[in-house]
């Protein structure tokens, strides 16, 4: 078996990527020690950054999921953000700010970076769409999963094994695993 170290304090990422890889032959090892995350745009130069200095850090190959929920009607928001407003406001605030909304389209996505000790970060980065339900739903997942609603349920109720054969985290890493056969 492979092994691989993921930098990350998020339990959820973990299993999903944990459960992911073990079919492809992967054993992931979580690390916490965690890396300051940049305020940027977009998704792409967090994890980069996050690589890249985890790997000087731990003098090992590590990989980082920078991931976040782009709401359209509100221009992406709140995208680069999503850990700030998931822990500060959380699903009932987001319903309510868009209670009034039609346009309920949404997409998460995320963002795996990879690098070795002394070389250059790699972003390998999965999407995936959906809407903003009216109501949390399901008790599956974890963060936004009991509002992001695919195909009529949400990520919440479909549960793990489910989402993660369709989501952005399963995308994300479909590329990253293609880049390092
Ligand atoms: O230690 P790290 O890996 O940074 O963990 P984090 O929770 O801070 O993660 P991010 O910085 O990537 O912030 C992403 C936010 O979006 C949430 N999120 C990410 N992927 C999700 C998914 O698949 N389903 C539901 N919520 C998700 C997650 O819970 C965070 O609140
Ligand atoms: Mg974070």
């Amino acid at each position: 078996m492979r092994k691989i170290v993921f930098v990350t304090g998020n339990k959820g990422k973990f299993q999903e990527v944990r459960d992911i890889l073990a079919v492809r032959g992967f054993e992931v090892i979580q690390n916490t020690d965690g890396y300051p995350e940049l305020q940027e745009e977009d998704l792409e130069p967090i994890a980069a950054y996050g690589a890249k200095l985890s790997a000087e850090r731990l003098g090992m190959p590590v990989m980082v999921d920078d991931s976040g929920l782009f709401i359209n009607t509100l221009n992406g928001f709140p995208g680069p953000y999503s850990a700030f407003i998931e822990k500060n406001l959380g699903n009932k605030r987001v319903l309510k700010i868009m209670e009034d909304e039609t346009d309920r389209s949404a997409m998460f996505k995320s963002v795996i970076g990879y690098c070795e000790p002394g070389g250059e970060p790699l972003t390998f980065t999965g999407t995936v769409e959906g809407k903003i339900a009216f109501e949390e739903l399901g008790t599956g997942g974890f963060g936004y999963d009991p509002i992001f609603d695919y195909n009529g349920k949400t990520f919440g109720e479909l549960g793990d094994e489910f989402k993660n054969t369709v989501s952005h985290r399963r995308r994300a890493l479909d590329k990253f695993l293609e880049w390092l056969d």
